[in-house]
């Protein structure tokens, strides 16, 4: 016969988790979309040869609890902060591995290129990809998920128990990477 773990009164009071194991969580996610050029030639074939793609970040927030206003955290804020750092670093511009001997003719002239791989600057953008030696669909969803990630720390008023959850980067129609935690299911 089925019996109730726990009397139907006392159900409501019980921690909210699914499976047993993951607690219930709140999540928003944001979007920004970027044009950027980059080039793979530790992959060999088509991918050294320097290319551009439409790129699509799709940031996801997620906190235990609901702020005092009911929300993970604003919209625009986070929006505001990820798509101004990317607009700013990565956005008609050119993501090398630091090596890359194209770096040097394309900042010549005049070219935004942000370099991954680099340890030499330990402060600044190119920081964040200091240990990511190339610009993998990969790769750029780890920096972007450290850029998202220090957004939210500068938020004033963050709340504490927010966190960044999943990143995905997407480069074409049909290849995409993520990086962090797997949303709850
Ligand atoms: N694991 C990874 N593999 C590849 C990456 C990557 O970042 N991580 N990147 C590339 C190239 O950037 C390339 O632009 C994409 O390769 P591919 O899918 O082979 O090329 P197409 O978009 O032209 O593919 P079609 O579906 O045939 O149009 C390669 N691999």
């Amino acid at each position: 016969m089925f019996r109730r773990t726990a009397p139907a009164e006392q159900a409501d009071r019980l921690p909210l988790t699914v499976h047993n194991e993951h607690p219930v969580q709140h999540s928003i996610a944001i979007e920004h979309a970027f044009d950027t050029a980059h080039r793979l030639p530790e992959l060999g074939g088509k991918c050294a040869s320097l290319h551009g793609h439409s790129w699509r970040v799709r940031v996801v927030v997620s906190a235990i609890s609901l702020s005092s206003d009911f929300t993970v955290v604003e919209f625009g804020a986070v929006k505001a902060g990820v798509r101004q750092w990317i607009d700013t670093h990565l956005d008609h511009g050119t993501m090398l591995g630091h090596r890359d001997p194209l770096t040097a003719p394309l900042a010549a002239a005049g070219c935004k290129v942000f370099r991954f791989g680099s340890d030499q600057p330990s402060t600044g953008p190119e920081s964040l990809a200091g240990d990511l030696a190339w610009p993998t669909v990969e790769a750029v969803a780890v920096l972007l998920r450290r850029v998202s990630h220090n957004v939210l720390r500068d938020l004033p008023g963050a709340p504490p128990h927010v966190r960044i959850g999943q990143v995905v980067v997407r480069e074409t129609r049909t290849n995409s990477a993520a990086y962090g935690p797997e949303e709850p299911a």
